[in-house]
């Protein structure tokens, strides 16, 4: 890295996973995440976003295994560590928000008591002050009357409420790197927005890293300073944010732009709430704050698109 930027918390290098030797499905890719910066992975299904997650988290599933490169977290290299030692790190100095909250919460205990497993298990609290900290977390992503919502079940909550206690779960314990694979995909467009500004918020009041997974380009255009963009397994372009958006490189990336929903085409009641994506560069451009910019599941870009 340059003397200029600070080491970065993650590396990834020539990262390869398939199923088995014979057929693969990562093809190498290699980025860097600095320190309390918020990193973008886009790209359409399949183009291998949420398998990148999954393989930093130390959380893939069979038939899919590593089968080449290196994933150095603070200088540790995470494929080399001892599962007990990944297992501590998970929840604690890397954490995870999934798209759909309902499969990553336990249905049958309270939401209450799942943020305060996080505090006795990685932080040894005694349950009393865990339950009291867990509240405390509740309020820190603004769900009302804490108190008493620490006792509900996560069937009882909306999604949107749902999602808040996976993120308070994910930062109870100040990780440096979070990893949000489509955290807002599965709410409605009305809650999206003031979800993802909540993350960003949090994140950028404790310095945490920010590893953003979404087929989105509003999203990424809102909340990420970097992007890179992936195709087919292949990260086949990466840039400032801005640059992504006013002088993409890659054909990939320019099908991708110009495949983008236009306001034109979404109902009068999605209107509303949606801004083009050039007003939040330009919005960048002249250095003020960003509107918000949401867009529902982004679109399947046609082959003849494709570099
Ligand atoms: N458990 C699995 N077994 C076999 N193949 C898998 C498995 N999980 C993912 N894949 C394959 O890996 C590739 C990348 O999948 P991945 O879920 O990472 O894509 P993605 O870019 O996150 O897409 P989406 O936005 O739809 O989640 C796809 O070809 C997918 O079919």
């Amino acid at each position: 890295m340059s003397q200029f930027l600070p080491d970065p918390v993650l590396s990834v290098r020539n990262l390869r996973l398939g199923i088995g030797k014979r057929y693969e499905i990562l093809h190498g890719i290699s980025f860097d995440i600095l320190p309390g910066e918020t990193y973008g992975l886009v790209g359409e299904s399949g183009s291998g976003k949420s398998v990148t997650g999954l393989a930093i988290m130390g959380l893939l599933k069979r038939p899919l295994s590593v089968t080449g490169g290196t994933i150095h977290f603070q200088d540790r290299d995470l494929l080399k560590m001892h599962p007990r030692e990944r297992r501590q790190l998970r929840g604690d100095r890397i954490a995870m928000v999934f798209q759909e909250p309902m499969t990553a919460l336990n249905p049958l205990v309270t939401i209450g008591r799942q943020i305060a497993e996080m505090f006795v298990i990685h932080r040894g609290m005694g349950w009393p002050e865990a339950r009291r900290k867990a509240v405390e977390a509740l309020e820190s992503v603004r769900v009302p009357a804490p108190e008493e919502r620490a006792h509900a079940y996560p069937h009882q909550l909306s999604g949107g409420m749902r999602q808040r206690v996976m993120i308070a779960i994910a930062l109870a314990c100040r990780p440096d790197l979070l990893i949000a694979d489509e955290p807002t995909t599965a709410l409605d467009v009305t809650v999206q927005a003031g979800v993802l500004e909540l993350m960003a918020e949090l994140c950028r009041a404790e310095g945490t890293a920010v590893l953003l997974v979404s087929h989105d380009l509003g999203v990424i255009a809102n909340m990420c300073q970097r992007v890179g963009v992936m195709d087919q397994g292949r990260l086949v372009e990466e840039q400032d944010t801005r640059n992504i958006f006013t002088n993409p490189l890659h054909p990939y990336t320019r099908g991708l732009l110009a495949a983008r929903p236009r306001l034109g085409s979404r109902t009068p009641g999605q209107r509303s709430r949606l801004i083009e994506l050039d007003e939040v560069v330009n919005a960048k451009d002249r250095g003020r704050d960003m509107p918000t910019l949401i867009t529902p599941r982004g679109p399947q870009l046609a082959p003849e698109t494709r570099a």
